[in-house]
């Protein structure tokens, strides 16, 4: 996989949510950010908005859920037909046999981080996803602004993404290197740079006068 931008719904009119994914027909994924208003300070949306967002596109689901108890929750998503789900490690009580129940429901596993989480404890866990999510803001609002000190864990986690690759390793991997807040042409290339190659980008995308040329410019501004 190469570059991929996913507008995140958040920061779109949730009365006109139809329109609003017609909006962006050059994304690769639509992100939908869950939240309990527990793990984070706000409230949003849950499995039925989700099912209903699966029945109104084909496009690539992208679920991060942001809620306590991801054990319990996170297996719905999946069978809701969400391509790509992810939990917070800060919440999970036992990541890999999570990982293991997306995957054998049929979706790609994340495993999330928020700012002040390092990589490295979960290094060993890598081989069981199959997506890092690093969290360039606290997560729980679009529209905050782009955390600078997360680009040397980005780099960190590419590192380890790739030893994974080398002869000998345990897995080969797809393993894409997301990276969701604050993400927009100021910051797009610093974060290509680190070696993320999968984008959430809110504001930026559902802010713009033309979503899904924005969608464009964070791809080529990624590409470069
Ligand atoms: O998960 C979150 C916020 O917690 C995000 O997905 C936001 O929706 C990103 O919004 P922008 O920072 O791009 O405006």
């Amino acid at each position: 996989m190469g570059i991929q931008i996913m507008p995140s719904l958040l920061s779109s009119d949730f009365a006109n949510l139809q329109r609003e994914i017609e909006s962006v027909p050059s994304a690769d994924a639509l992100h939908v950010d869950v939240m309990d208003n527990h793990f984070v300070p706000n409230l949003t949306l849950g499995l039925p908005v989700v099912e209903s967002i699966r029945k109104a596109t084909d496009a690539m689901l992208d679920i991060h859920l942001m809620i306590d108890e991801p054990d319990r929750w996170a297996p719905a998503y999946a069978e809701a037909g969400a391509e790509s789900v992810t939990f917070h490690i800060e919440a999970a009580a036992a990541p890999v046999r999570l990982a293991r129940e997306l995957r054998s429901l049929g979706a790609r596993a994340g495993m999330a981080l928020k700012p002040a989480t390092p990589i490295e404890g979960y290094a060993d866990l890598l081989p069981e996803l199959d997506m890092i999510l690093i969290m360039t803001v606290e997560p729980g609002f679009g529209g905050q602004k782009f955390l600078d000190l997360c680009l040397p864990k980005i780099r960190r986690t590419r590192e380890l993404i790739d030893a994974l690759g080398s002869p000998g390793a345990q897995r080969r991997g797809d393993i894409w290197l997301q990276i969701d807040g604050g993400v927009s042409v100021e910051t797009i290339e610093r974060c290509a740079e680190a070696g993320a190659d999968c984008f959430v980008a809110g504001s930026a995308v559902f802010g713009a006068d033309h979503p899904d040329e924005m969608v464009e410019k964070l791809r080529q501004l990624a590409q470069h």
